[in-house]
């Protein structure tokens, strides 16, 4: 079989690896990308952007029910046919226009799964491509749920793809994609239970946060099994049965229109075949890398979710990428320094966050100077211009050094304002300049200082 020679051989053509393959281009290097599945990866096509048009639609409807009695006199009608049509026209034109925009630079370009033959070749499709450089950046998918019954269940993939919304629906695992998922079709009208393994939904959030979260939720009608996990699956009729185990053994059993399995997603590595060509990974299958992004063979590389750097977020596989194209192909000699990432669970109201955790808090030595300065707001004057079921947050302050370490909040403009806070730590932004500055009023960024005391 001949062997087809390339600078650069990218596998996986979502953000992350699409952005290398570019900048590799405009460098002048001959490059491969190839794609076992539609050109676009997750981001724009079963993640961020699909789930944002939903998001969009699923608050408009939380605020007008909050503000029914208050001006609005009944509930707007809605289609979810018709908001799916919206949605498509955000992820169909995907695939097409980022294998254009590959071709425009001159990439070659392979729809096909790609395998280590040895540590420099990869079979691709009826092709073996060999490369000076490869980049691995093939993602994550749903983790398949090892119970009975669960050729029943819709992943979050076919969440975004569903033609209509049920009357009723059971969401398995309380992490970001079931809690946000929790949210839209709760919002738009089906009666939601989320089955959550821990004591709280978004349990990687402030538990403080979360569980105000869960009260507001919980009164606004959503059911929750708490500290349970789905345990079989059954077809009854034209429902499903899923018996539910709690921590103390005890089964209950739901019945539902349809079952949503979030409960974690798997790196995209086993097709790779990296036993073949020596590469080094963890025991979730996640390839390892140094702060370089490289993993044990010094010409390949392996960035965003499937690399066991950062955390599986968009942005941060595309700083990845960043670091990635600045030390191959402009003379660069960066390492990625991730801390802190600022991350945003997409409910209503928003939950986000930056920096130093209440863990951490709890670890720090004896004498140290951080004061914790938290509060639920929800009966303050700007919740309530906003009719906000809940707001709340908690700010980890250094008061000697006088900077901020770590930002939590849960209300409306929370995805916004944690840019902001992430900032003043990054920057070491004094927080008494912070308490100083004129905020635009009236505003979420605006009751920072009364936040800061
Ligand atoms: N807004 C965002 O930035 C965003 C949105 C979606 C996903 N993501 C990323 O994707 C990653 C994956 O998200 P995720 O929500 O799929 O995973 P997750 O790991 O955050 O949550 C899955 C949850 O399901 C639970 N679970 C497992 N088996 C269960 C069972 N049988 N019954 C009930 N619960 C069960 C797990 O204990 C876990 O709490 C996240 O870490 C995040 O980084 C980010």
């Amino acid at each position: 079989m001949s062997v087809k020679e390339f600078d650069v051989l990218v596998v996986g053509a979502g953000a992350a690896g699409e952005s290398v393959a570019i900048a590799a281009a405009k460098a002048g290097k001959t490059v491969a990308i190839t794609e076992g599945r539609a050109y676009g990866g997750t981001c724009p096509l079963r993640g961020c952007d699909p789930k944002l048009v939903l998001h969009a639609a699923a608050e408009a409807m939380f605020h007008v029910d909050r503000l029914r009695g208050k001006g609005f006199t009944s509930a707007p009608g809605f289609s979810w046919p018709d908001l799916m049509a919206w949605k498509r026209t955000f992820t169909e034109p995907v695939p097409e226009g980022a294998r254009k925009k590959m071709k425009e630079h001159g990439i070659e370009v392979y729809r096909e799964y790609a395998a280590f033959v040895d540590p420099h070749v990869m079979q691709v499709g009826d092709e073996q491509l060999k490369a000076e450089t490869i980049v691995l950046a093939t993602g994550m998918k749903p983790a398949p749920l090892d119970i009975p019954g669960n050729e029943f269940l819709y992943t979050s993939d076919d969440f975004l793809e569903m033609d209509d919304l049920p009357a009723e629906m059971i969401i398995i695992g309380g992490g970001y994609i079931g809690t946000e998922s929790a949210h839209v079709a709760g919002a738009l009208g089906c009666r939601v239970t989320l089955i959550v393994s821990e004591s709280v939904p978004l349990d990687k959030f402030d538990n403080d946060l979360s569980r105000l979260l869960l009260e507001s939720d919980q009164r606004r009608g959503m059911k929750f099994q708490l500290n349970s996990k789905a345990t079989a699956v059954r077809e009854k009729g034209d429902r499903f049965e899923v018996d539910v185990e709690d921590e103390d053994g005890k089964l209950t059993t739901l019945t539902t229109d349809r079952v949503l399995h979030c409960a974690g997603r798997v790196p995209n590595t086993k097709k790779l075949q990296l036993d073949a060509a020596g590469i080094g990974y963890t025991d979730s299958k996640k390839i390892k890398v140094d702060t370089k992004l490289r993993t044990n063979l010094a010409h390949v590389y392996a960035i965003g979710d499937c690399s066991d750097s950062g955390l599986p977020l968009t942005p941060v596989g595309g700083y990845e990428a960043s670091i990635v194209n600045a030390n191959l192909f402009e003379g660069g000699d960066e390492s990625a320094d991730y801390y802190p990432i600022p991350t945003v669970a997409f409910c209503l109201p928003g939950m986000a966050s930056v920096g130093m955790t209440a863990k951490e808090y709890e670890k720090l030595p004896a004498g140290h100077t951080v004061e914790v300065f938290h509060k639920d707001i929800t009966d303050s004057y700007h919740a309530r211009h906003l009719n906000s079921p809940v707001y709340a947050y908690k700010l980890f302050v250094d008061t000697e050094r006088d900077i901020l370490l770590g930002a939590h909040l849960l209300g409306p403009g929370a995805p916004e304002m944690i840019n902001m806070l992430y900032l003043a730590i990054k920057e070491k932004t004094r927080v008494s300049r912070l308490r100083k500055l004129l905020y635009t009023y009236p505003t979420a960024c605006s009751t920072v200082k009364s936040m800061l005391g």
